[in-house]
């Protein structure tokens, strides 16, 4: 019994298409994929360029619709949703991470990671408190003060981060999200997003055509054409991996 709640469902995909129409051609962008995805877990969708997996990402987190199927995320239908209640549900459940941050080069970090909550009611003060909260967890939390162009790309990830984790969402996506990271900083980008997974016990589904990066997840579903070719368990620890290298300190 307490295996089969831990291994509840948050996302079940069945029998997915997508097609566009290109002149008189028809593209199968996504051609009848299922799979599910676990509270707690971290899944890569890997493919190759063209295999569909933005296609997959933007219809999971409710950005297009589907042509045929349907996907529930936390026992909702969301292919049934209007897009009145495809904005709350974005709003409420889910953060993005996306390769180029995202950030608005207007606003300071801080103010950045809070914006998410000024949907929500909450006052200034408070917005900013559990701002600073989330910039620490992800370890900029001392440049709260910072505009996204005086930081690092590693830096700004991290900011994009925590703006991704501040609603507390059931699910984060991230589209490729250390794409334009040196390999140094993309493995403490991973760190921090497994121990974030484990940690908050939240939901990551990471999209990417790399497949190293892809080995940190606990599980990757295989894309090619749009059809998936093969799911395999088990990842990498990001964590352990360092700390044998440097001996990290407690
Ligand atoms: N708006 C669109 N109109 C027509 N065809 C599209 C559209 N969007 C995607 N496609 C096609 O659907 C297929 C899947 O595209 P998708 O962007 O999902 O691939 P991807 O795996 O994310 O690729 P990349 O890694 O290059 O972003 C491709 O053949 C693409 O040309």
């Amino acid at each position: 019994m307490e295996e089969e709640t831990r291994r509840k469902p948050v996302i079940r995909v069945s029998r997915l298409y997508k097609v566009y129409r290109v002149g008189e051609t028809k593209v199968y962008a996504l051609n009848g994929v299922d799979f599910e995805i676990y509270k707690g877990e971290f899944v890569a969708i890997v493919g190759t360029s063209g295999s569909g997996k933005s296609t997959l990402l933007n219809m999971l987190a409710g950005l297009e619709k589907p042509s045929k199927g349907e996907i529930e995320i936390a026992g909702r239908h969301i292919e049934k949703l209007t897009e009145k209640q495809l904005v709350t549900f974005r709003r409420q459940r889910v953060g993005f991470i996306f390769q180029a941050y995202n950030l608005l080069n207007t606003m300071n970090a801080i103010e950045n990671v809070a914006l998410p909550l000024s949907f929500r009611g909450i006052s200034k003060r408070e917005r900013m408190k559990t701002a600073q909260k989330f910039m620490e967890l992800v370890g900029v939390g001392d440049q709260a003060k910072h505009m996204p162009n005086q930081m690092s790309g590693g830096q700004q990830q991290r900011v994009g981060i925590a703006r991704a984790l501040v609603v507390n969402p059931q699910i984060i996506f991230a589209d490729e999200p250390t794409g334009n990271l040196d390999s140094r900083t993309t493995m403490e980008v991973l760190k921090l997003m497994q121990k974030i997974v484990r940690e908050q016990n939240q939901t990551l589904v990471m999209v990417t055509h790399d497949n190293n990066l892809a080995s940190y997840a606990d599980r990757r579903i295989r894309i090619v054409d749009g059809k998936i070719v093969g799911i395999e368990e088990g990842g990498r620890d990001a964590v352990t991996e360092e700390t044998g290298e440097k001996g990290e300190k407690a």
